[in-house]
């Protein structure tokens, strides 16, 4: 069951199987905000995808940074029972929050998901705009298409376009590429990242590749886009609805293996072991989040990883409970670590 609801600053979370929606209210006035209401005050809605670890979230942050007097709606998907994405959107108030995890996105629409559409608008008239983050696995046609099928979604939402992430390091080696390829067909604009190590030469020869892969988006390194205001209010073309069937579920293989723990994790003990662990399973494990508690550390970790490579670092939320949860996201039926 899906509901909607308001929350307060200890229970900004509602959960349900379905559905995560952050709504985020910032205040602040900050001059040159360049979101526009669009007509009839419809909400504006821009799907963003790409891969597993592209940089959605990060990108989401960067949106909501910029645009600090908007009022965003989110709606989250995570593919795994544990939603770590949510934690990570950084200086908003969030008001409301309702959750779509465990499941990807594009295997799970059904009416709910219109529905919810629905009621998010009419509940929450203020709301300006809505950004849709797929799961890294999700072919964004079925995400895109109900604001194009449905009269009532039509009348609500303005539908002004999808951005595709896609990480230039991993590219090359990136698993599950007819799915990465899916994104990039719709998308109407593309946005590199994870470009900063790369000299002009290959960072074109990159855009150019991808060019060829999408001749009609507009196509954009997202470090030149960090701190400027995105122009979400792009127009939409329909060239590119001509074949919104989604085609299949094509990556049902992918799963998540969730790892919680209830106790201060030794830091280097943990990542030692986890290091380790990673390096053997790296064909499979494409993707790995964690939110860690270390012993003698009063701040929770952010673990991230993809590809086989990760970081860690010191988050801004204090530990108030020895709990830590690892999510990982690949190609395996089962996957045991030991990691203690
Ligand atoms: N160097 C570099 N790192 C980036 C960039 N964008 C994102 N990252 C890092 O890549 C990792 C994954 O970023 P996220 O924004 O969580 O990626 P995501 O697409 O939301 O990931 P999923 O939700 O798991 O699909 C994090 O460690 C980010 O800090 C970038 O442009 N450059």
């Amino acid at each position: 069951m899906v509901y909607l609801g308001d929350a307060n600053f200890n229970s900004r979370i509602f959960k349900s199987a379905e559905c995560n929606i952050v709504i985020a209210s910032r205040e602040s006035a900050v001059p040159g905000n360049n979101i526009k209401m669009s007509q009839h005050n419809k909400i504006s809605v821009t799907v963003v995808t790409g891969f597993l670890g592209a940089g959605k979230t990060t990108f989401i942050n960067r949106i909501l940074k910029a645009n600090p007097e908007t009022q965003f709606a989110l709606v989250e998907n995570e593919f795994g029972d544990v939603s770590i994405d949510t934690q990570l959107i950084k200086g908003v108030d969030a008001t409301r929050l309702f959750e779509l995890k465990d499941g990807c996105i594009c295997c799970t629409i059904t009416n709910e998901y219109e529905g919810i559409l629905k009621e998010l608008a009419e509940r929450f008239p203020h709301v300006e705009y809505l950004l849709i983050e797929t799961t890294g696995i999700a072919d964004p046609v079925s995400v895109i298409r109900p604001f194009f099928k449905d009269d009532e979604l039509n009348a609500l939402y303005n539908y002004n376009g999808c951005v595709c992430m896609v990480d230039a390091l991993h590219f090359d080696n990136q698993p599950e590429k007819e799915i990465l390829l899916k994104q990039l067909a719709v998308a109407d604009e593309v946005l590199i990242t994870k470009t900063e190590q790369l000299t002009d030469t290959p960072k074109k020869d990159f855009k150019k590749k991808i060019q060829e892969m999408n001749s009609l988006s507009a196509i954009h390194f997202a470090e030149n886009r960090a701190t400027e205001k995105f122009k979400l209010n792009s127009s939409v073309s329909e060239i590119k609805f001509h074949n919104p069937e989604p085609a299949g579920h094509s990556h049902a293989k992918i799963n998540t293996k969730t790892f919680r723990f209830n106790q201060l994790l030794d830091k280097d003990e943990f990542m030692r072991r986890l290091a380790y662990n990673l390096d053997i399973h790296k064909s499979i494990v494409y993707r790995v989040k964690g939110i860690l508690c270390f012993e003698n550390e009063p701040y929770e970790f952010i673990l991230q990883g993809v590809g086989g490579s990760f970081e860690l670092n010191e988050g801004e939320t204090l530990v108030t409970k020895p709990e830590s949860v690892l999510v990982l996201i690949g190609n395996f039926e089962d996957l045991q670590l030991d990691l203690l």
